[in-house]
């Protein structure tokens, strides 16, 4: 129901290129990732990204925002979202009057960017058993802004992971439970942390309560932001 009105176009369909798995994961031998750790079956990777990761990948995003300009949803409901958002990979996400959706293409009209490298190498390395990405949405938040909780449930096959990805000045994140409601932990995400939303906790509600402007120099200014990859499309049934 959420892609309807949304054939791909032929020449979209190959944009996430796994052909070419890209050099720098990991970029250097000696190189040791983080083990996770488990909060209410979401895996979290402290400090996954390096440095030099993070700051390649924030001119990777200047370069995506350049064609793909930040922009403001509207909720269903006609409230503005604190959140300004973009998309990279075969769809964005987009809210307004007429619902929540994946889009083929930016407000703007032009296609999404593709997704860099260095996030697709992630996603493989950490979930090796998913079909490839088709979007990676970018949330920029600012000093005040934040996200309600919610589930992520706009995408077609909801046994595919999301993994989220954090740039930029910390943010206090919540994870509740599977119905809205209930007790809830909280952790501070950080520059560099990966967090893989799958199984049974894909359907967590969560949300950002806050951001700590001016713990981190990685935007050189304040703000936050916040990639998730996704799966969008239902899978194929043959
Ligand atoms: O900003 C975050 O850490 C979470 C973002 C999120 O939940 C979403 O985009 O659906
Ligand atoms: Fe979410």
């Amino acid at each position: 129901m959420l892609l309807q009105g949304f054939e791909m176009p032929e020449d979209d369909k190959n944009r996430t290129d796994f052909s070419n798995p890209p050099a720098n994961l990991p970029p250097d031998p000696s190189l040791v990732r983080p083990e996770a750790r488990e909060l209410r079956g979401f895996r979290v990777y402290e400090g996954w990204l390096t440095p030099e990761e993070q700051a390649g990948l924030v001119t990777d995003l200047r370069e995506i925002l350049r064609k793909a300009p930040l922009f403001s949803p509207v909720t269903p409901s006609g409230a503005q979202m604190s959140v300004r958002m973009s998309s990279a990979g075969n769809f964005g996400w987009m809210s307004d009057a007429k619902g929540y959706r994946y889009a083929p293409h930016h407000p703007q009209g032009s296609a999404w960017p593709p997704i860099p490298p260095v996030l697709t190498a992630l996603w493989g390395a950490l979930v090796p058993q998913a079909r490839p990405p088709e979007t990676c949405l970018i949330n920029y938040y600012g000093p005040e802004a934040k996200m309600g909780m919610h589930q992520d449930r706009d995408e077609g096959d909801l046994s595919q992971p999301v993994v989220s990805v954090s740039l930029g000045d910390e943010a206090l994140f919540r994870i509740g439970n599977l119905e809205r409601g209930g007790k809830t932990e909280s952790l501070w995400l950080r520059s560099g942390d990966v967090v893989v939303m799958e199984g049974a906790a894909r359907l967590r509600y969560h949300g950002v309560d806050r951001i700590a402007a001016g713990t981190s120099l990685l935007l050189k200014q304040p703000g936050r932001i916040n990639l998730t990859m996704r799966v969008v499309t239902p899978s194929r049934v043959d």
